[in-house]
């Protein structure tokens, strides 16, 4: 039941004020250390000096840094000791986490290097009851072996609800209305309405909220339109949606809602020239993520009276600056990210939290991990260059996929020359998931959540062996990615049979592309790339590089595939750099080149 050697605490003063002053004490302790009987050495007679070991009890230590919902609170007392503190300042919780095993937060609390740095390695595992972990340092939690796990589900209809909440709120200047009364004005003409029955809605984003949203506009009589590249068609024609182009969605709709993750190609995705294309008078919802929107680009759009209203949950800096011009804007009705707020979605986030958290600390395989798990040495040193070459494949595969085209069915082949029983392909497997999921999504993928996050988008993951003649020295020959029913935004990446075909190498140790749809090429997996397909001419080499040149843009490679001499070619080009629109407009201009496409690796 006790123990003597598990925790030796240097004794602080700040903690405890009085020092122990007999060799057989009782201490009533913070909750964070549990029940304890403690024994003292003296080393000196400074009060600083005091070492006391705690014979603690075998509770692992919760620390509830947020107010979590009450059943969580439960389930995590049938297991741990808990010690709710709540409102810590970056210090205080850095002091306390070395006494902690876990901790849970919210979406207010930074978990930040420093904190991981101070657990001294005692924290294994830090739960976030909600679905963003973008206070969490996730590389520093994977460098100090602390496993991160989240609750992406429970609270998915409290932020649908919300958003309905702040487009109806918003149609009717619900806010401003109940301010102006408040004040003493009764101004029925000034707060005159827009009606929503027979309005187009796009909803941006068609995942679990977005899903979620459409249902609900739908029964207020919306047309209600979605754009989503990577939303299968089948789950939008269930809900009755029709999926369109991310052109025709900001310029055919009266109302705008987002609910797509805040990724690197959703950063500002509304800016000044999405803001130009919409109609006039058109109204935005944002529950999803404060970066989404260029902030500033929205208040221009709200003075031109493009954007006409505008209803936020969100915001780049929360909470935003007192004196912020969008806040502060009339046509502007705002909440402190409440999205999940509903008393229901705190009790389940609360439980799942808890649940992943307790069974971390037990040991299991958590389904909702989002860092890195842990993977035999052995195994990852045979494997690493490979698992970085699975994950670009899968990120290179799914970013030619054309919007519309829901990514459902993809196939992965192992050309190896061991057995089929002799290569453990759960780790490739789960990167090549990650490299396909994570460029379109928020989620987090690892080799213990990659099967399950793939099941639960839809995706079906087929692997297939192919046994070569030769040394079975070298772990793989290549790895193929396949991804079917889809169309591509570069179709020189479709081969013979129809699907988005990518394939690699490791060469030297590097991952290297050798095959885009049916052309062989020979690049170094780095940076990023630029696919053209044209004329094979001489040439044209030397003028796309010029115009990256003009851009400053540094080539690390080109290589050149063709069928055949003078006919087509497919030219791959690395960058260092991403560049310019204009650059990427003046090589798709280049009279040879037939199609281009920029991906980010
Ligand atoms: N305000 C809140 O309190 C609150 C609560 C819950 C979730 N959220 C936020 O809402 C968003 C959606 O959450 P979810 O649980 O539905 O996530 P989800 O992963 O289920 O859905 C996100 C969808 O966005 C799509 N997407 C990716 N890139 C896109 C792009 N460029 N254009 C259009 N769609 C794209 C994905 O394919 C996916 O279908 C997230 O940003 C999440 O952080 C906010
Ligand atoms: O990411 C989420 O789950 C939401 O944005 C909610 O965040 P919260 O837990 O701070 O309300």
């Amino acid at each position: 039941m006790a123990s003597t050697s598990a925790y030796h605490l240097t004794f602080i003063p700040s903690l405890y004020k009085t020092p122990p002053s007999s060799l057989s004490w009782k201490l009533s302790l913070p909750s964070t250390f549990g029940a304890a009987a403690l024994r003292r050495r003296r080393r000196s007679n400074s009060t600083k000096s005091f070492v006391v070991v705690a014979l603690m009890d075998a509770k692992p230590t919760v620390l509830v840094a947020e107010k979590l919902g009450e059943a969580g609170i439960e389930l995590l007392k049938g297991f741990a000791n808990v010690d709710c503190s709540y409102n810590l300042s970056p210090e205080e919780l850095c002091t306390k986490i070395s006494l902690c095993d876990a901790l849970i937060v919210r979406s207010g609390t930074k978990v930040s290097r420093e904190v991981f740095e101070s657990s001294g390695g005692r924290l294994k595992v830090v739960g976030r009851a909600g679905v963003g972990i973008d206070n969490v340092d996730l590389s520093a939690a994977t460098e100090h072996g602390c496993l991160v796990v989240n609750a992406p589900t429970a609270n998915t209809i409290a932020a649908a609800e919300h958003g309905i909440a702040l487009l109806t709120a918003m149609a009717r200047n619900v806010a401003q209305a109940d301010a102006s009364v408040k004040a003493g004005k009764w101004q029925r003409n000034k707060y005159v309405g827009v009606s929503l029955v027979g309005k187009t809605l796009a909803v941006m984003g068609f995942g679990k909220v977005g899903s979620e949203v459409t249902r609900r506009a739908k029964g207020l009589g919306m047309n209600v339109i979605a754009h989503d590249p990577y939303a299968p068609a089948d789950r939008a024609r269930a809900i009755g949606v029709e999926l369109v182009t991310f052109e025709e969605a900001i310029s055919t709709a009266d109302f705008i809602s987002l609910h797509m993750p805040l990724t690197p190609a959703t950063s500002k995705i509304l800016n000044d020239e999405s803001f130009a294309k919409m109609k006039k008078g058109v109204r935005i919802v944002n529950v999803a993520r404060g970066g989404v929107i260029d902030e500033e680009a929205l208040v221009r759009a709200l003075d031109l009276g493009i954007v006409a209203q505008a209803a936020l949950d969100v915001f780049t800096e929360e909470p935003p600056p007192k004196d912020s011009r969008l806040v502060q804007h009339e046509n502007v009705t705002v909440t402190p990210h409440l999205g999940a707020s509903t008393m229901e979605a705190q009790e389940g986030v609360a439980i799942e939290i808890a649940e992943a958290v307790v069974g971390a600390l037990r040991g299991e395989l958590a389904a909702t991990a989002v860092n890195a798990p842990m993977v035999p040495a052995e195994v990852l040193s045979e494997l690493g260059p490979f698992v970085v070459l699975a994950e670009k494949l899968g990120r290179l595969a799914v970013q030619l996929v054309a919007g519309g085209s829901g990514v459902k069915s993809v196939k992965v082949t192992y050309a190896s020359a061991r057995g089929p029983d002799d290569l453990d392909t759960r780790l490739l497997r789960a990167m090549i998931t990650k490299g396909l999921i994570e460029p379109i999504s928020s989620v987090f993928v690892n080799l213990v959540n990659a099967d399950f996050t793939a099941k639960q988008r839809g995706l079906r993951i087929t692997e297939e062996r192919i046994v070569l003649d030769g040394s079975p020295e070298n772990p793989l020959e290549f790895i193929q990615v396949q991804i079917a029913n889809v169309e591509s935004k570069f179709a020189s990446a479709i081969s013979e049979y129809g699907e988005i075909k990518v394939e690699g190498k490791v060469k030297d140790g590097l991952p290297h592309l050798t095959m885009v749809g049916s052309f062989g090429v020979d690049v170094s997996l780095e940076g990023s790339l630029i696919l053209c397909r044209q004329i094979d001419q001489p040439g044209m080499i030397g003028k796309v590089g010029t115009i990256l040149g003009e851009e400053n843009v540094n080539v690390s490679f080109m290589s050149v595939g063709r069928i055949a001499p003078r006919k087509q070619a497919v030219m791959t080009i690395g960058v260092d750099d991403e560049p310019s629109r204009e650059a990427l407009k003046k090589i798709g201009e280049v009279p040879a080149i037939e199609e281009f496409v920029f991906l980010k690796l």
